[in-house]
């Protein structure tokens, strides 16, 4: 079994808006529904989890229904950091899933999800014990000396930016958890799960991303995933 944490507790401060940013509708849909639909159509996902900021879930309920997202199958709270979040939605599976069932761990906010990326990395779970979505960097990166300059770059050939959708084996993922919260290892700052099976020696293998799964962070990202859903009406605005 196939199964999708969606991760969806964050407030959004940084999108300057009223309502959390995985609920801000564009073109009639919220923005969350748009994430879901990728998951909910691709054929090797079986179940949807959303870890939801607390007060919506009553209402993602009932957008799902509205939108046909027959694949949800659990609403769960989500964690004071983004870490807790991700922790709790992998704990709520562990006696619904097997240890060699896969979990697919997305961003709410990252709604242009391509088939092919969601394929990529389940082929790369199954090959490795997990896959995380990565693209090339093509910008030169630059070490912060003092905050005003630098003296040191890091060649970006030896660089590759890792985003959302990652795949883990079931067994790995809730292991890591365990462990990483009872030793107070890879979950604090900017902590991810990639990060955190980084600091407790796992070997990450990277899958195919895309420059359209945009995380929508900021108003501009806004535009730009509009400007994404017009371009391709057909796939996204159905
Ligand atoms: C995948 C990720 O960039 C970590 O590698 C993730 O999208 C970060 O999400 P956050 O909510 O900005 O921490």
């Amino acid at each position: 079994m196939n199964v999708a944490i969606i991760i969806a507790g964050g407030s959004g401060h940084r999108m300057g808006q009223d309502i959390p940013k995985q609920f801000i509708n564009v073109y009639d849909k919220p923005v969350i529904i748009y994430t879901l639909g990728g998951f909910q159509r691709h054929p090797q996902i079986d179940a949807i989890e959303v870890v939801c900021i607390d007060g919506w879930h009553d209402v993602l309920w009932a957008y799902a229904k509205q939108f046909n997202i027959t694949k949800l199958k659990w609403v769960i709270s989500g964690g004071v950091t983004g870490q807790e979040s991700i922790r709790n939605g992998v704990f709520n599976l562990e006696n619904k899933c097997l240890p060699d069932d896969i979990v697919i761990i997305h961003d709410g906010i990252r709604p242009l999800v391509d088939d092919t990326v969601l394929s990529d990395v389940i082929v790369k779970c199954q090959q490795y014990g997990n896959g995380v979505t990565s693209m090339p960097y093509n910008e030169q990166i630059f070490v912060v000396d003092d905050e005003i300059s630098t003296v040191q770059y890091i060649p970006r050939e030896t660089l590759r930016r890792v985003s959302t959708p990652q795949a883990y084996r079931f067994d790995l993922i809730d292991k890591g958890y365990h462990r990483a919260f009872e030793e107070k290892i890879g979950i604090y700052g900017s902590s991810y799960a990639n990060t955190m099976m980084i600091e407790l020696g796992e070997r990450l293998y990277f899958a195919a991303g895309s420059d359209k799964n945009v995380k929508l962070t900021t108003k501009d990202d806004l535009e730009l995933f509009k400007a994404y859903l017009k371009q391709e009406q057909d796939k996204w605005l159905k």
